[in-house]
């Protein structure tokens, strides 16, 4: 699903460049479930988004789901996002002034799918995430857990083949955080492939597979006990 080979990104800064990934190889199989760790600066977001497409790397090879990722203009990008990936963010990029329903629906609005059928489709997911009867309800009169569902409700409406989220428990309480692991399970056990940024450790132990990255190159990758539990 995912394959990168000798990955390397550096970002100008000023005369001089800042080397952030350093050779990354990681071969991510349709149907995992991985986190990604690793001290702040590690390069955790940067490779995130190289995944997510919202970034392009300097060298090295990057595969989708088979397709090289190479010279990819930003229409093209935007077309396989919309194909193959739903993201999630720590802060929940919701639209303020759209109720639940609306944010959910909102990605279906570029499958010219009427609005009607977008809406009966959010609702269904927002019952996948136990919201429905929140729909109405705008983001600030939802506490953090519930916005959090709704940006994964978001994520999953147009059946993407990987979930990819920037440390979505980071705002999180524990109650909160377990929840919102869960529902992840949930969506992994339906064969979706998961890929996780976090910096805890109790979070990353429930994802199945743990990268650890320093300084920009992996130093471990292992598979978790709930990899193994039945
Ligand atoms: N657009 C950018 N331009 C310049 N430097 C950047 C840019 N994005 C990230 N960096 C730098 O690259 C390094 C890696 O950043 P990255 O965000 O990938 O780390 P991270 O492991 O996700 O950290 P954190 O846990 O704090 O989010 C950092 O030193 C950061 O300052």
């Amino acid at each position: 699903m995912i394959k990168i080979e000798e990955l390397h990104k550096s970002y100008p800064i000023g005369k001089d460049s800042l080397h952030v990934l350093k050779g990354i190889d990681l071969h991510i199989k349709e149907g995992e479930f991985v986190s990604i760790m690793g001290s702040s600066g590690s390069g955790k977001s940067t490779l995130l988004n190289i995944v997510g497409l919202l970034d392009v790397h300097d060298a090295g090879n990057y595969y989708l789901n088979g397709q090289l990722i190479k010279d990819m203009n930003e229409k093209k990008a935007a077309q396989l996002r919309n194909k193959f990936l739903g993201f999630i963010f720590q802060s929940f990029n919701l639209i303020s002034y759209k109720t639940a329903v609306e944010n959910v629906a909102l990605p279906l609005y570029y499958k010219g799918i009427s609005r009607k059928e977008r809406l009966e489709i959010a609702l269904d997911y927002l019952d996948k995430v136990g919201l429905k009867d929140w729909a109405g309800h705008l983001p600030n009169e939802l506490s953090g857990g519930q916005k959090q569902r709704v940006a994964i409700a978001r994520a999953l409406v147009t059946k993407p083949k990987v979930v990819l989220a920037d440390e979505p428990t980071g705002a999180l309480d524990s109650t909160t955080t377990d929840s919102v692991m869960d529902l992840l399970k949930d969506i992994n056990d339906e064969g979706m492939t998961v890929f996780v940024i976090t910096h805890e450790e109790e979070v990353a132990e429930q994802t199945k597979r743990i990268v650890r990255l320093k300084d920009g190159r992996i130093i471990s990758d292992e598979f978790t006990k709930a990899s193994k539990a039945v």
